[in-house]
């Protein structure tokens, strides 16, 4: 698993690292990693690094002294570099001595304008860690002239550093180098930062424990469920799914056939489509009603069920079964509106909530709002649930505060039906006994990969992420064994 840290985290293990650090040397390893990836970027966009120019933004503090520090490394590679300062008066003295030594010019960034429209790289040193709010009239009138790819020291400057939001003029980087742990604007708004590179500054043995974490293939290879000799189809979980109704059928085929495309074992359907479904899924054991549905090891519960009674009766019956419980879109919308179904629930069947945003504000009273990690683990704790947070990144907090991300691989998956798709894979997973948190991330994980392999650059509908799902199981088993 990849470790996440928060930035006061970070500042804290740089406090320790830097007293028992020669002055000056973290921000050397920071800025010699960045000019690496810079000279890499410089031959990749415009095809040589010497002779090549570079336009550096520097802001007040050490993110603007490792762009100069990596100004005056590019400039021993014959690097053309301007440094165009913010604030003059606190640019950071050393790194700026330093890229003068070297031969660098240096311009107020209010004459920057050509020189950012003649750049062939552009280093971002405005603002990392200790940014707050959007960039600043004067960084953000610099943003019209550029033109040539972004290297973002740190994190994109304007992205908020914790949770990723932007409310203004921000930079939008082809890349971003980081260093000693990635920080959470890294995950939760990959769209602004690029491809992320991480170097390593030494801070490993003064972090701590991260505070959010993302699976890797390896993780979800690894708690993929995989049928042994012993195996039969009872063993490895069966799952019931209640979803879809007479009038409604598509969620019910959707979440039973992602839960068969998830599981080798059995899948349960028990509701008013059960014709319909018994049509696309043949190997789903179908019935009209809940009641009579047989045992299963988890259900999901809401699809496409309706917000009356009947879809409230059908919660209550799956709540009180003693078995792992995913409830998705008409059933958070049921708890939404009578909180009290939850007093059916056995005390200590786990609980998963999958809500998209306007689902989570029903079901909390408030929209997750700009710090989605927060609000995620408030709620968490609230229903004493694993909740999972639909979004461009999907978070994953259980009542404890663990959480997991997953940043999408793409748009493409907002689409109708798309969640149905999911519901019914984490509810594969639950039945195959994994840890709740760990099922909505592994099931999140494959979703979005799913999600990718269909849609290679095109729409794609959920039966489509559906099709993908054994191509993106059989990809992270290849991998996760590789
Ligand atoms: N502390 C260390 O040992 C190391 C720090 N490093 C670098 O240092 C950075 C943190 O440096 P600092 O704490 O000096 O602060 P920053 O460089 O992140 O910010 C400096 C100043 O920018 C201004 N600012 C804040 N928000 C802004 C906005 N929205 N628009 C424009 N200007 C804004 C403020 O005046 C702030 O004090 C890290 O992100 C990293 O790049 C690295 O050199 C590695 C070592
Ligand atoms: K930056």
């Amino acid at each position: 698993m990849q470790g996440i840290w928060i930035t006061e985290r970070i500042r804290d293990a740089e406090q320790r690292l830097l007293a028992v650090t020669p002055e000056g040397a973290l921000m050397y390893r920071a800025a010699f990693g960045l000019a690496v990836h810079a000279a890499e970027m410089l031959k990749e966009h415009a095809g040589r690094v010497a002779g090549r120019r570079v336009a550096l933004l520097v802001g007040a503090g050490n993110n603007g002294g490792d762009a100069l520090w990596a100004g005056a490394f590019l400039r021993r590679r014959g690097v053309g570099v301007t440094a165009l300062l913010l604030a003059a008066d606190r640019a950071h003295p050393a790194g700026l001595a330093a890229l003068r030594r070297a031969g660098g010019r240096v311009l107020p960034a209010e004459d920057g304008a050509s020189v950012l429209e003649q750049a062939d790289l552009v280093i971002d040193g405005i603002v990392g860690i200790s940014a707050s709010g959007p960039l600043r009239p004067g960084a953000a009138n610099l943003l019209e002239h550029i033109s040539a790819p972004v290297l973002a020291v740190d994190l994109p400057s304007g992205v908020d550093p914790d949770t990723g939001t932007v409310d203004g003029p921000a930079i939008t980087a082809a890349r971003t180098v980081t260093f000693g742990a990635r920080k959470p604007v890294h995950v939760l708004n990959p769209a602004r930062c690029g491809d992320v590179d991480l170097v390593d500054i030494g801070l490993s043995g003064e972090l701590g424990e991260p505070d959010l974490l993302r699976l890797d293939t390896a993780d979800a290879a690894g708690a993929w469920p995989v049928p042994g000799p012993e195996d039969d189809k009872y063993t490895q979980g069966v799952v019931g799914i209640a979803a879809g109704s007479a009038a409604f059928p598509g969620a019910a085929v959707l979440a039973a056939g992602a839960a068969v495309r998830a599981t080798s074992g059995m899948v349960r359907y028990a509701g008013p489509a059960a014709d319909v479904v018994r049509d696309h899924w043949p190997e789903v054991v179908a019935t009209g009603s809940v009641f009579d549905a047989g045992r299963v090891q988890a259900w999901v519960v809401g699809p496409g069920i309706g917000t009356g009674r009947e879809g409230r009766e059908v919660l209550e019956h799956a709540l009180a079964q003693g078995v792992p419980v995913c409830a998705d879109a008409d059933a958070i919308t049921i708890i939404a509106n009578s909180p009290e179904v939850l007093d059916a629930r056995e005390p200590g069947t786990p609980l998963l909530l999958t809500p998209h945003a306007g689902e989570f504000e029903r079901l909390t009273g408030r929209p997750p709002g700009s710090d989605r990690v927060s609000a995620a683990r408030a709620a968490a704790a609230r229903f004493d649930a694993v909740l999972l947070l639909k979004g461009h990144c999907t978070v994953v907090a259980d009542a404890g505060g663990r959480v997991l991300v997953n940043p999408a691989r793409g748009s493409w998956p907002a689409t109708a039906g798309s969640g149905d798709v999911l519901s019914g894979m984490t509810g594969a997973l639950l039945a195959a006994r994994l840890d709740p948190w760990l099922a909505g991330g592994v099931a999140a994980y494959v979703h979005s990969l799913a999600a990718e392999r269909a849609a290679r650059g095109v729409p794609v509908p959920a039966s489509g992420i559906l099709d993908a799902i054994p191509e993106a199981v059989r990809t992270i088993r290849a991998l996760g064994q590789g």
